[in-house]
């Protein structure tokens, strides 16, 4: 209930159009009444010679004596039977017509706007979760939430509101026309209802479960599609193209019994119900032929009333529809309301300072981290105390899972601590902005992540505004100048999705010129262990090179020769630092470190270490 007012509040700004529409849809519900209404003079007066000229009966008002009768809706100029329901007919139609358009459009301009303000509300509140959230919800999981929820609601906003409004106010107004009409007959039709609102429930309860599994199915397709597109590579590196065509396969024939199976359940509801409205009709022709010989009703009110019987069904056939729609909508935006409401584990204070620049030293005071895993907290950082002052650079070195990239990602505050405090310029990070705190940070990783634009706008990411020289300037010092005017466009060639047009190296020196542009103080490296041929790799060592010049640097370093060039070198073990010191004092003090030289690093060769960078200058 809660769900379903919070989602109207999002009407709320539409009110006008979805009032209008509610209107209009009652003129239309009580229209098509009308016309059924006619079908009892166009029997007895227009097509009976007999009929004697005068007034064209509509209905006897129940319990009275009065009578209602079409010329009262009609201009008087109008006399004999044919032009008195040719003009009611016509005009009723054209009414009618141009409300259902009218009430149709508001209603849909109601849904659709509503929808927009609820996708764009969805969309900022996930775009500003923070990192926790993206990886406790599989990003399939949220562009389903995106996508698939987000449409089910908005079907059920916009055609199906407007059709539920459409069949409400014309059950409502035939059920009374039925009435009118059929007087004591009417109510015989009351036994039926049981019967019809059970078996229109229990398909519609069917239909709902045998969709919800389509559904399911179907998110299994997706999810294959996903897996194998994005990791097209490593499908072919393996061979495996014949293994996915038959896993997707066998997905597509579970799809397809789902769907059958949805198909045998929903297409039994029309056959049964036809049957069911023979019996009803057989029936009601018995007692109408009684009827009709005592003189109780004419043929006309008649066959108006079992059009209008049969006109019922229309409405209530649909209304299990519209059920399963606005429990589907209600069921999506359970799942869209929780993703707006997820709590971010890193919130900012109402009252937090706004970071001007960073200029001394951060600082870890006894900082412990872990992650949540199902309401637990696992430890992975232990009694960090490390001070880094402004222009040092820091290589993190470690044995894979020791916690490098997980104290790095405590800087720009994508996890928060949960013991110490990590603190910048003496304020905790706690007490700052988080846009100041992130607009102190430039980040390379060995991902690199491009947008589907052009180079320059990738380079210029987030600061739009920047003029094409210091963009230029931003990728002369990255190395990346010359093969962007190589490029079809230069600096306006579009990337191709994640930049597949672009080798490993160029991706990486793109990355860095955006860094370079965004010009912060400090800088978090996570370097590409990826193999990068001899050349690339020293571009792309350059480049880093340019990018580090004048910055308090924390690198996880994968390479001696930058090891080598850190002024500390910071070694973590299961989360604690275990040692730290330049590359002779460590590897005097035959620690953590040396083994780990010995292992990784050595095989570098002493080349490696010398990375002499006036040795590459010249191949740019
Ligand atoms: N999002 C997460 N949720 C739960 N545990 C995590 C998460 N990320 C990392 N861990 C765990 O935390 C520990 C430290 O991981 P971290 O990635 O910081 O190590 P690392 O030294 O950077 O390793 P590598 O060099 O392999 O990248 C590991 O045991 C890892 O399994």
């Amino acid at each position: 209930m809660r769900r379903l007012w919070r989602l109207m509040l999002y009407a709320r700004p539409y009110a006008i159009y979805s009032l209008l529409s509610v209107l209009m849809m009652a003129v239309v519900g009580a229209l098509s009444a009308f016309r059924l209404l006619l079908i009892s003079p166009i029997f007895d007066k227009v097509l009976n010679p007999d009929a004697p000229p005068g007034l064209v009966l509509l209905f006897h008002v129940p319990h009275s004596d009065r009578t209602v009768n079409l010329q009262r809706f009609v201009p008087s100029y109008f006399h004999n039977a044919w032009t008195v329901v040719a003009v009611a007919l016509v005009g009723s139609a054209l009414i009618k017509s141009l409300c259902d358009y009218g009430g149709t459009y508001l209603v849909n301009k109601a849904g659709f706007g509503m929808i927009t303000d609820l996708r764009n509300d969805l969309y900022n509140a996930v775009l500003r979760r923070s990192v926790a959230f993206f990886q406790k919800n599989p990003t399939g999981i949220i562009l389903s939430t995106l996508i698939n929820d987000i449409e089910r609601v908005q079907a059920a906003l916009s055609s199906v509101l407007g059709d539920f409004l459409q069949q409400s106010f014309t059950l409502v107004f035939t059920v009374g026309a039925v009435v009118l009409v059929g007087g004591k007959l009417a109510w015989i039709l009351l036994l039926f209802v049981p019967v019809v609102v059970s078996s229109t429930r229990r398909i519609g309860r069917s239909v709902r479960q045998t969709t919800r599994r389509g559904q399911d199915k179907l998110a299994e397709i997706q999810n294959i599609l996903h897996e194998t597109i994005t990791g097209n590579g490593i499908v072919k590196a393996f061979g495996m193209e014949l293994w996915e065509m038959q896993r997707f396969r066998r997905a597509a024939d579970r799809l397809l019994s789902a769907n059958m199976r949805f198909i045998r359940v929903q297409a039994i509801s029309s056959p049964l119900m036809d049957w069911l409205g023979s019996v009803v009709i057989a029936l009601l022709l018995y007692l109408g032929r009684i009827r009709i010989q005592r003189g109780y009703m004419t043929m006309g009110e008649f066959v108006s009333f079992l059009l209008m019987v049969v006109a019922l069904y229309d409405p209530v056939r649909k209304f299990a529809g519209f059920y399963n729609s606005f429990q589907q909508a209600l069921g999506a935006s359970e799942e869209i309301f929780r993703f707006m409401d997820a709590q971010d584990d890193v919130r900012e204070k109402k009252r937090a300072v706004h970071l001007k620049g960073f200029s001394d030293e951060i600082h870890f005071d006894q900082v412990g981290f872990g992650y949540e895993d199902g309401g637990e907290t696992v430890q992975v950082l232990h009694e960090i105390n490390l001070i880094v002052k402004r222009g040092e650079m820091i290589a993190l070195v470690g044995p894979s899972g020791a916690g490098k990239s997980s104290l790095v990602n405590l800087i720009p505050r994508f996890f928060d601590v949960n013991e110490g405090a990590v603190k910048l310029d003496g304020h905790d990070l706690r007490d700052v902005t988080i846009e100041s705190l992130r607009k102190q940070i430039g980040k390379v990783t060995q991902e690199t992540v491009l947008f589907n634009d052009t180079v320059r706008n990738n380079i210029a990411y987030g600061q739009p505004d920047v003029p094409l020289k210091r963009v230029e300037e931003a990728a002369k010092m990255a190395l990346a100048h010359d093969f962007i005017l190589r490029m079809p466009d230069g600096y306006n060639t579009k990337i191709g999705e994640k930049g597949v047009r672009l080798s490993g190296g160029e991706r990486q020196r793109l990355a860095i010129a955006r860094a370079i542009l965004k010009n912060a103080p400090i800088l978090i490296l996570d370097e590409a262990t990826s193999a990068l041929d001899a050349e690339s790799e020293s571009f792309v060592q350059l480049a880093l090179q340019n990018l580090m010049q004048g910055r308090t640097v924390f690198v996880i370093a994968h390479r001696l020769s930058t090891v080598r060039r850190a002024t500390r070198i910071v070694v973590l073990d299961r989360g604690r630092i275990v040692e730290q010191g330049t590359h002779d004092e460590l590897l005097a003090h035959s620690g953590t470190y040396k083994r780990l030289y010995d292992l990784q690093f050595a095989s570098d060769g002493p080349e490696a270490a010398g990375a002499d960078p006036d040795a590459v200058e010249g191949l740019s």
